[in-house]
């Protein structure tokens, strides 16, 4: 446990007593504060963590906070209530973690909203001179983009086409874990079980997924030896998260100038993802371009789906380089981003046999309707979409916080917050606040899926506490992907879990600290 050098915010009336700001009265996260005189406070008065940047950025290193961010903050707010600042380095942020207060933010988000930019992402781009995608883009050409992609990956038709290939990769990856349950696991037959550490299995589904959705390409990663090439392109995305962390407090073009190995490894890491991409989209390309040369009719003619990129290239709305940018992010965004809350959703199945057990018998029973269209069964299964929210939007939200810059001015916990100031959502704090979610620590979808999103203690900014994928026209765009692939994961497998506490760290995502051994059964 560290000391604290700043247990002391002024209140509206004066110093806080240590209690509190220790956050002994945990109820105390909730309380809107108002001046005594009724006036709305100044920016200067929203309580801080220590106003010298580089000082908290030693601290940070000192303390290793960085893998630790989520907890911090968690922790940040119980001492100093519902709205803090925070120097750190470069980087200057208020945050925030109440629904009413999110939804505030929202509400002044433009017509074109802004995340805070990943410098060491933009810089890469820029010394290559790489186009850029619609992660880093901002303003009209963000939204142009936009526009075009949501056509592809988010609007209900898009998503009626690729949901088969999604399925059909969930159906190969659960027959191959139950060959692999016969031929490992315990007892005749496997009966008994098989005991792994699921996580190199779940990032070679998410990359196949995504490569089969976004290319219209099988890469084979289920077979005895997966290519060399596809687990590289793993590795490589990991490295690049990994290094950004500690690249968001610091100047990258200082680093490039210097020549810093946490740079170095950085770009080396995209270059990788990079090359990764530009050789499937050279693929794709050739396989569009011979076909209109020959006169063959396209895939899309004939009724088939070729595929985000071959949609794009036979569409021609967006430039060869601007679907080169958005699938190499689409690339890098889809992996570990789907793969990791897919360990923590079987971690928390498998130690909850019973939700478990009810979910399942909602999507056997779906299944049996279904007539074996699997959209319509995963409409008739609530419950699991409940999990997807219960893992992502409570208890292990991926990406920890989501980011704004209000494009007028506005007012939180009756302080003055100026338009263009960072405010960051603090979700993880929030899934795990007792003023938002009654009963926190409990893994219950059913608070999602019968009680509805009105489950929470207050029913302010109701709305605004599923945000695990952002919010509004900024969206994540992969959601509509990221949530039916994992969806069709969890209907087909079936696990146990011997409890342990599962410790979590920071890398730009969250994960487990230590992969969890999950047993997986015979259906
Ligand atoms: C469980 C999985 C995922 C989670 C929790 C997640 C979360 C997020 C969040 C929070 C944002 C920022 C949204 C905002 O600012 O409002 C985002 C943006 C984005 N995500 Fe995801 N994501 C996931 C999967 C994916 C997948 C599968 C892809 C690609 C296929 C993807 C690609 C992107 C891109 C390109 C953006 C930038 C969108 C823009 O700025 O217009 N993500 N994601």
């Amino acid at each position: 446990m560290h000391k604290r050098s700043y247990v002391l915010w002024t209140g509206p009336s004066g110093p806080v007593p240590p209690a509190l700001c220790r956050g002994e009265s945990v109820g105390s996260v909730g309380v809107r504060r108002r001046g005594v005189d009724g006036r709305v406070r100044s920016f200067e008065e929203i309580p801080h963590t220590g106003r010298n940047g580089w000082v908290n950025l030693l601290k940070f290193w000192r303390e290793d906070r960085f893998r630790h961010l989520h907890k911090h903050m968690e922790k940040t707010f119980k001492e100093l209530g519902p709205i803090y600042r925070e120097h750190v380095g470069t980087q200057n942020t208020v945050n925030i973690l109440l629904p009413g207060d999110i939804s505030e933010l929202f509400r002044s988000e433009g017509l074109h909203p802004q995340r805070m930019t990943l410098t060491a992402w933009a810089t890469h781009r820029e010394i290559r001179q790489h186009s850029k995608g619609v992660f880093l883009k901002n303003g009209k050409e963000w939204r142009s983009d936009r526009l075009l992609l949501n056509k592809e990956v988010m609007m209900a038709s898009a998503v009626r086409r690729f949901l088969p290939l999604l399925n059909e990769v969930a159906t190969d990856f659960c027959q191959m874990l139950i060959g692999r349950v016969e031929r490992e696991g315990r007892g005749q037959g496997g009966r008994g079980g098989l005991t792994i550490d699921p996580s190199p299995d779940l990032f070679r589904f998410a990359l196949e997924a995504s490569c089969h959705v976004l290319y219209g390409e099988r890469i084979g990663l289920f077979s005895a030896s997966p290519s060399l090439e596809s687990q590289k392109f793993i590795w490589a995305v990991e490295r690049m998260l990994t290094t950004t962390l500690p690249l968001l407090f610091l100047p990258p073009r200082l680093l490039l100038l210097i020549g810093a190995p946490q740079w170095t490894q950085h770009a080396k890491a995209w270059d990788h993802i990079f090359s990764h991409a530009e050789s499937r989209i050279q693929k794709g390309y050739q396989r569009l371009s011979s076909s209109r040369e020959q006169g063959s009719s396209t895939a899309t003619s004939r009724g088939q789906y070729p595929g985000v990129l071959g949609q794009l290239m036979e569409k021609g709305q967006l430039s060869l380089d601007l679907i080169k940018a958005n699938l190499t992010e689409l690339m890098a965004g889809g992996v570990d981003t789907t793969a990791v809350p897919l360990q923590f959703a079987l971690f928390e199945l498998g130690r909850n046999p019973d939700v478990q057990e009810e979910v399942r018998k909602q999507v056997k029973q779906s299944w049996a309707k279904a007539g074996g269209d699997p959209q319509v069964a995963l409409q008739g299964a609530p419950l699991l979409k409940a999990t997807i929210k219960e893992i992502l939007s409570r208890l292990y939200p991926v990406g920890i916080t989501v980011q704004r810059y209000p494009v007028r001015d506005i007012i939180i916990q009756n302080y003055h917050i100026p338009a263009g100031t960072a405010v960051q959502a603090c979700l993880y704090p929030m899934g795990r606040s007792a003023e938002v979610f009654p009963d926190p620590l409990r893994f219950d979808p059913g608070r999602w899926a019968s009680r509805g999103e009105e489950a929470g203690t207050s029913t302010e900014g109701a709305g605004f506490r599923s945000l695990a994928f952002g919010f509004g026209s900024r969206q994540c765009v992969g959601r509509r992907i990221a949530e039916n692939e994992m969806q069709l994961l969890l209907m087909h497998v079936r696990m146990e879990f011997i409890y342990y506490d599962l410790e979590t760290t920071y890398t730009l995502i969250l994960q487990p600290r230590v992969p969890p051994r999950i047993t997986f059964n015979k259906l």
